[in-house]
């Protein structure tokens, strides 16, 4: 479960917090759409559902866990449970495909036989398999975005985080990738993707938190809380 009471966001040096006033509850093995216009506070919000952030005020707890006062290693041990696909997908350059998706399960201290089966697996099923041993930057923005999907779903998360994740996508990629969000809720993963492509949300109708001015637009979120 995720649990936000009256959260705010605000980085060093703004004046104003990006996202204020934010309650909303979303129960284990739920999807969520995050919609909302350029600016409203998307990314934002997934970076403090990311801990990539600390709220600046309110409470928030990630699958049951208040994160507020939390030690180093409960945020560590929380991370490792969480999936991102970020937006501008944040791959490592230096490092080859495999060993970018392979990075969550060398985390955890998988053997790399095991590591091997996993990742060979997973760019097989986004069709990368091939460029398993390219460096990113070789890659087309479609492949590098189904790399970083990859990345994300290789460690089975808990929660599963997409910013923009069809952006680079052709139609019938997206679908799949939909048709993967919803496998991975049937297991009971909690998944939130952030987007702007209104026929991928025709296509799934879900509920949705909608965004405005950094907080819950109040016209179109009725009992989020
Ligand atoms: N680190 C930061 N420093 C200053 N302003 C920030 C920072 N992070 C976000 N903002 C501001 O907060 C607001 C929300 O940004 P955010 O990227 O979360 O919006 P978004 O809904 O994801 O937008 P888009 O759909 O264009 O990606 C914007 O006005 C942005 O400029």
């Amino acid at each position: 479960m995720i649990r936000l009471r009256d959260v705010s966001l605000k980085p060093a040096g703004v004046g104003q917090p990006v996202l204020h006033g934010m309650t909303l509850t979303i129960p284990q093995g739920e999807f969520r759409w995050l919609l909302g216009p350029s600016g409203a506070g998307k990314s934002s919000l997934l970076k403090l559902l990311t801990l990539g952030a600390k709220p600046a005020s309110g409470q928030m707890d990630i699958l049951n866990t208040p994160v507020t006062g939390a030690s180093r290693s409960t945020l560590r041990n929380l991370r490792r449970r969480i999936g991102f696909v970020p937006q501008d997908y944040r791959l490592i350059g230096e490092w080859n495909v495999f060993d970018n998706v392979a990075l969550p399960l060398r985390l955890r201290g998988r053997s790399e036989r095991d590591i091997r089966q996993e990742v060979f697996a997973v760019l097989d099923w986004l069709d990368v398999a091939p460029h398993a041993h390219s460096r990113p930057t070789t890659l087309s923005g479609g492949e590098q975005q189904r790399v970083a999907i990859a990345r994300a779903l290789i460690g089975r998360p808990d929660i599963l985080l997409a910013d923009e994740p069809t952006n680079a996508l052709e139609d019938s990629q997206a679908r799949r990738l939909l048709a993967t969000f919803q496998e991975l809720i049937d297991l009971g993963t909690t998944v939130i993707v952030a987007t702007h492509n209104e026929g991928l949300v025709r296509d799934a109708p879900a509920p949705s938190i909608m965004l405005r001015d950094g907080t819950l637009d109040p016209h179109a979120n009725e009992a989020i809380a």
